[in-house]
């Protein structure tokens, strides 16, 4: 456990010596935080770094919300009853998956400024590596509670903030998110972190008895009063009575620390029959009685016969949404002429098992323009399976993709499982970033799709399949073909029909795009200033839809009741402009003060591209140049 800097001025201190000379004296920070700060020097990072503000659109974070619906279902209670205990204080609490995106966050968050205020809300992301030392991120790495306090924080622009946060394990003792509460680094953090911890462990307890895996539950404590309390332990059997989960505190008091969990039974850790408990408790009418620990230490313990609920998707892999259609093809047809060709292209080969490759860059809406593809499709009431060939496992692709049969090998569940071309029988295989897959998987992938049956890990029958096949890159395939990165005679399976996704800078749809997102974003009709629309018509971006989506979400949360302006837009959509404004020649740029800016704007009533035009520079240069005097 770390052993916070109480006195600040040693913190500064430690501080200073780290970033000048790359140490830290003794004692100066806990050993988590020079550890985080040594990554952050490793990754390049510099302390007045500023961070992109990525924020999830509307639908990401939908997906992810989903995935971790067990997770938010548990947790929302407890920080509920933990928003009542510190309301009268200044802080904002927050709940993340395992990545550190933010899924949930309620409290009071005025006290900070703009940017803040965005980081905080869900679709955020605390990584480490994003925003340096903070609790969250710094707590997913080591898998510990963290306190991060002011200059404790790598990036000087988090040092505004106190932030408290304990990773969540799940019933098998996986991090599933962490829960946080960060508040003014002014503010008194005495007992935050402690409460933080409870309701952690609160929340953890409740996935336990939520989870639908083993047969019965044990419930035990050394003393009969805190059975059914945050203290009790837990233990999951399963029907051979086999442990298959034991919480925190149940391997505290049987003294053990959870590496294979499967190698155990309940005669390994206490000295009675699960039955004989049973009966015992019927017997009784009471619901708790004595047991004793296999080293003969007293406790009490209460059984409960478990209630299976329906499965969570957890897959951060694949994501296959069975019920909701975000888009139909013909919503997608909103004034471009390419996707209108691109959708007529595609009207006329639906259903007839040729299979489509989606082009585009990253952003551009491939995903989206597939799962539409689908819909229109006659495989739309069959299963829609998503497969991130960029982020599967190394290791585990072949088992993702073809399944195991039982005892297939070492750790594999028990019973064997499907794998995601057997789920997608009788629906849509979608392949994202096929330009990714490893060259060795390529060749057993291929093999699939002419055969159309799949033959599992550890089993000799095949079994057919039949989907209709999707796939999308960003990479250019043909130019992967070509230097012999990726076979030939898979990618003229994949691609019967190829559609290129033009980038959002060619779209000629801007506007109903916007009105679009806003629309998803349940803010149809909010006002934009003309000069923000004149802007985003200007802009590269290089995110495409993905950024859009971004801008104006950030734009939504930061413009409250009013229209968005150019002060609602973040700084890093200023920095691609930046990064695009080479064009312009420094003379023209150094002539440029504020004073001819201001006449040239009021001569034209504030048409930027007539101002741009007479002093001779382009749009993006002209808001750039703007935003830099604080004119905008
Ligand atoms: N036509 C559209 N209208 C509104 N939003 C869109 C549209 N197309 C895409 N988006 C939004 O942009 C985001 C990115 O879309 P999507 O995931 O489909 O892009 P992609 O090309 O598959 O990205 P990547 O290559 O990074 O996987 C999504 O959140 C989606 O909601």
């Amino acid at each position: 456990m770390q052993n916070p800097a109480h006195d600040y001025s040693q913190l500064l201190h430690a501080r200073n010596e780290f970033l000048a000379r790359g140490v830290v004296e003794n004692g100066g920070v806990s050993e988590e935080i020079e550890r985080s700060w040594r990554r952050c020097v490793e990754n390049g990072m510099e302390v007045g770094a500023q961070v992109r503000t990525e924020i999830l659109t509307r639908q990401e974070l939908l997906v992810k919300q989903e995935a971790n619906q067990l997770l938010l279902s548990q947790a929302r209670p407890e920080m509920e009853s933990l928003n009542e205990q510190i309301s009268h204080t200044r802080s904002v609490i927050v709940l993340t998956d395992a990545q550190g995106f933010i899924l949930h966050s309620q409290g009071n968050s005025e006290f900070l400024d703009d940017a803040q205020r965005v980081a905080l809300i869900p679709g955020s992301s605390w990584q480490e590596s994003l925003r340096g030392t903070n609790a969250i991120g710094t707590a997913l790495i080591e898998r510990a509670a963290m306190m991060v306090q002011g200059a404790e924080h790598f990036l000087e622009r988090n040092q505004v903030l106190a932030c408290s946060a304990v990773p969540i394990l799940s019933a098998r003792n996986q991090v599933m998110g962490t829960l946080d509460v960060s508040t003014d680094a002014s503010m008194s953090q005495q007992h935050t972190l402690a409460l933080v911890r409870m309701s952690a462990q609160m929340i953890e307890n409740r996935l336990f008895t939520a989870s639908n895996e083993g047969a019965y539950s044990l419930h035990f404590h050394a003393r009969p009063e805190f059975i059914g309390t945050l203290w009790e332990g837990i233990a999951i059997f399963d029907e051979h009575h086999r442990l298959v989960a034991l919480n925190r505190s149940g391997q505290f008091q049987l003294g053990m620390v959870l590496d294979d969990i499967d190698n155990l039974a309940f005669s390994d850790l206490f000295a009675a029959r699960p039955e004989t408990l049973m009966q015992a408790q019927q017997a009784a009418k009471s619901l708790i009685t004595p047991l004793y620990t296999a080293h003969e230490a007293r406790l009490y313990a209460r059984v409960e016969i478990r209630q299976p609920v329906a499965a969570q998707p957890t897959d951060v892999n694949t994501i296959s949404i069975s019920k909701r259609c975000p888009a139909s093809l013909n919503m997608l047809n909103t004034g471009d002429p390419r996707i209108a060709r691109a959708i007529s292209q595609v009207e006329l080969v639906i259903n007839q098992d040729i299979p489509i490759l989606i082009e585009g860059e990253t952003g551009a809406g491939k995903e989206l323009f597939a799962r539409a593809i689908h819909e229109a499709s006659d495989c739309s009431q069959g299963p829609w399976i998503a497969v991130n060939c960029a982020a599967l496992p190394e290791g585990l692709i072949e088992s993702e993709l073809f399944g195991y049969e039982e005892g297939a090998f070492t750790g594999a569940r028990r019973k064997g499982s499907p794998g995601k071309l057997e789920q997608a029988d009788g629906g849509t295989l979608f392949l994202d970033e096929i330009g990714d897959m490893p060259l060795a998987l390529q060749a057993r992938l291929l093999r699939v799709l002419q055969e159309r049956s799949v033959t599992p890990l550890g089993s000799t029958k095949s079994k057919p399949v039949n989907f209709a096949l999707l796939s999308a890159t960003n990479q250019k395939l043909r130019e992967k073909v070509e230097s012999g990165e990726f076979r030939r005679d898979l990618y003229y399976r994949l691609n019967g029909l190829t559609i290129t996704l033009p980038a959002l800078r060619q779209r000629q749809d801007l506007q109903a795009l916007v009105d679009t997102i806003l629309q998803t974003e349940n803010a149809t009709g909010k006002a934009i200033d003309a000069d923000v629309m004149e802007l985003f018509k200007a802009h590269p971006w290089p995110g495409n839809m993905r950024q859009l989506h971004n801008v104006l979400r950030t734009a939504l949360a930061l413009s409250g009741k009013a229209p968005i302006s150019m002060m609602h837009l973040t700084q890093d959509f200023f920095d691609d402009m930046e990064n695009t404004g080479a064009e312009d020649n420094d003379l023209s740029l150094n002539s440029l003060t504020a004073e001819a800016i201001k006449a040239a704007m009021q001569a034209h009533r504030g048409n930027i591209s007539a101002v741009a035009r007479q002093l001779g520079i382009s749009r993006n240069t002209l808001y750039r140049r703007m935003h830099a005097m604080n004119m905008l």
